[in-house]
């Protein structure tokens, strides 16, 4: 068995989803004395990044996933689509063959079991990408675009933390998809709907988020009216998550750099997160948007101890104390007794507590944690 980043480096707190109702499966794993970093290093560069692409109807979803496989990039990039809905039974993988020259798109299907979100397509998606995995030798990378109306949630658990997929993929970041000028509407139907509201999920789980279809807000005002209008859907999305990086384009033509490995998910990975959170620094609790879903910002300045935060945690994550559901939570921690920064990461119930690096010796320590979810 390839060593698992989760099994070696942290305790592995899992639950199951909200939706089949198990009751929390709690493990401690403790740090394993065998594992080298030369092993974990060699697992985490084995395995293939998976970027989960989302967005609302008509964003521009199927137009990123053709540029990045048109573009210059000389990756090797599978696509699985993935309609989730009751009715629907088969996904479609594609593959770029990656000749460095965009290369040719080769079409695949790839036969899946019928399956509405939870249980069936967690299965059906696992084997996705493992058939996918096993049948390509060379794979740098998979795109996982989702159905417009699908919410996340599942997807970023599922390839967040599974033990079937071991570390054969890593999910590697979330894209979400908008659509600039009609993310308002879309935002504003959904306030005054019952209906369940994806469009505030596909924001809230984004690490990047693509504010696509510029043009069309510069095609109908002035330019200083069309900044003004772009300011304003910036600060609505901010609201919703602040810890997503925004990108402007037309047709999706965005820098690669900044959508395909992203790391995301990997606490070493701290340039990002360390910036994001900086930025964060500014909002505060007192920062309510008018819709259910919400970033919130803690920020401390003394130590903390580790148990504490983890039962602090758990309250927040599972048993809902603070009456606010959780969808993502990130945040660097400064331990009692540790000379280490740690980081926090939590999708859903799931989360993870992990030693970083050191800190500094002039640095400032803080303890500052970023909540996005519903209240
Ligand atoms: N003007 C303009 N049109 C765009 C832009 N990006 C995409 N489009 C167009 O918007 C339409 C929808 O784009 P898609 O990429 O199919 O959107 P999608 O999110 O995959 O759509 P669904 O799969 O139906 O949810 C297409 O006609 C695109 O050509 C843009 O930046 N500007």
């Amino acid at each position: 068995m390839k060593p698992n980043k989760f099994r070696d480096e942290a305790r592995v707190l899992v639950m199951m989803e909200d939706d089949d109702e198990t009751p929390p499966l709690a493990i401690q794993i403790e740090e394993s004395a065998n594992s080298s970093s030369s092993d974990l290093k060699t697992s985490e560069e084995d395995s293939v990044g998976v970027t989960v692409i989302t967005g609302y109807l008509g964003a521009g979803k199927s137009t990123l996933v053709n540029y990045i496989l048109n573009a210059k990039h000389g990756k090797k990039i599978a696509v699985i689509l993935n309609e989730f809905g009751e009715e629907i039974g088969v996904e479609r993988a594609m593959i770029n063959e990656g000749d460095g020259d965009g290369g040719a798109i080769v079409e695949e299907w790839v036969e899946l079991a019928n399956g509405c979100v939870c249980c069936t397509v967690k299965h059906s998606l696992v084997q996705a990408l493992e058939q996918l995995i096993e049948r390509k030798d060379r794979l740098d990378h998979i795109l996982l675009e989702t159905t417009g109306l699908a919410n996340p949630a599942p997807l970023a658990s599922i390839l967040w933390l599974d033990d079937q997929l071991e570390s054969a993929v890593k999910l590697d970041s979330i894209i979400t998809v908008v659509d600039a000028r009609n993310l308002r509407v879309q935002l504003s139907e959904h306030r005054d709907s019952s209906s369940f509201p994806e469009a505030f999920l596909q924001i809230a789980f984004a690490d990047v988020i693509i504010l696509n279809k510029v043009d069309l807000v510069s095609n109908e005002a002035s330019g200083p009216v069309a900044s003004r209008v772009i300011e304003e859907l910036e600060k609505e999305i901010r609201n919703i998550n602040s810890l997503a990086e925004i990108i402007h384009s037309v047709k999706c033509e965005v820098n690669l750099s900044k959508i395909l490995d992203r790391k995301a998910y990997d606490a070493k990975q701290l340039a990002h997160l360390e910036t994001l959170l900086k930025e964060t620094e500014s909002l505060s609790t007192s920062n309510i948007h008018d819709s259910n879903v919400r970033t919130l910002c803690i920020t401390e300045h003394r130590q903390v101890d580790l148990d504490k935060v983890r039962l602090w945690l758990e309250e927040i994550l599972w048993e809902k104390k603070y009456n606010m559901d959780v969808y993502r939570c990130k945040g660097v921690l400064d331990v009692q007794n540790s000379a280490q920064l740690h980081t926090i990461q939590a999708v859903r119930e799931i989360y993870e507590i992990v030693p970083a690096r050191r800190w500094q010796e002039k640095e400032e320590r803080v303890v500052k944690i970023v909540f996005i979810g519903s209240a």
